[in-house]
């Protein structure tokens, strides 16, 4: 059987604006490596306040936290981001890259931050993983110069410099045209093939047909 990557327990999120509004209620869920998972509901059910707290980025909650069998529910903020940086790939709908910045250097940026890397590796590595998402030509560009999919395709190249065995996706196709969302599926199941575990938020059904499993949410709750 695979092993789990990811073990959530009883989750619990409360945000106070300034009422305490409880957003998850005991969300409890196992992710598999090699899984292709996607997290479905309607707007306001907690689907991105789930994915920030699997993804680590959001430490204020109750419950437990495993990812790659490491305990990360309780890591001082260091730590955690060191953790983050080597074993999680974020792609977001608005893709946060550096407008002023190349596509090459926002992909080189992780792997710099990780330092496993000396600069020319980053760079040569940076290249390739643009040559996987067929972005290479477009490597000198200001990222802010690229098209909605193309910045799309450089978050994704960025999310896996450092090679991550899990990538969340918070509506990475949320923005795209069709053509678009049918590349940016392509390399996520090509990823998926490769060994790689894929947790994304989307409001596409087409899309979350083609992965392994939805995860159905409803007020706070996953319901199937
Ligand atoms: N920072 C915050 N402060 C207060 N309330 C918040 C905050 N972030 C989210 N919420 C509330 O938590 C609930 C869940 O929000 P969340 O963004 O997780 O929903 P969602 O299912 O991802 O919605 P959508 O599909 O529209 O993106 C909503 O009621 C939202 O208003």
């Amino acid at each position: 059987m695979a092993q789990a990557v990811l073990t959530a327990e009883k989750l619990n999120k409360y945000f106070y604006d300034p009422a305490m509004i409880h957003v998850l209620h005991d969300v409890s869920l196992s992710v598999c490596e090699g899984e292709f998972v996607c997290i479905m509901g309607k707007s306001g059910c907690g689907k991105s306040t789930l994915l920030y707290l699997l993804s680590t980025l959001d430490t204020a909650y109750e419950g437990a936290l495993y990812i790659n069998g490491i305990r990360v529910t309780g890591l001082d903020e260091n730590d955690l981001a060191h953790f983050r940086n080597k074993h999680i790939g974020f792609v977001f709908q608005f893709h946060f890259l550096l407008p002023e910045f190349t596509a090459l250097e926002n992909v080189m940026l992780p792997a710099l931050k990780l330092g496993k890397l000396n600069p020319k590796e980053a760079e040569e590595y940076a290249i390739e993983k643009l040559r996987q998402m067929d972005m290479h030509e477009h490597a000198r560009k200001l990222s802010g110069k690229l098209s909605g999919g193309q910045q799309q395709r450089v978050a994704i190249a960025r999310a896996l410099i450092n090679d991550p065995k899990i990538i969340m996706a918070d509506e990475p196709t949320g923005n795209l045209d069709s053509t678009n969302t049918a590349i940016i599926f392509n390399i996520f199941d090509q990823l998926v093939k490769e060994g790689n575990t894929i947790i994304t938020v989307t409001h596409d059904h087409d899309f979350a047909a083609k992965s392994n499993r939805i995860l159905e949410m409803a007020d706070g709750q996953i319901k199937s």
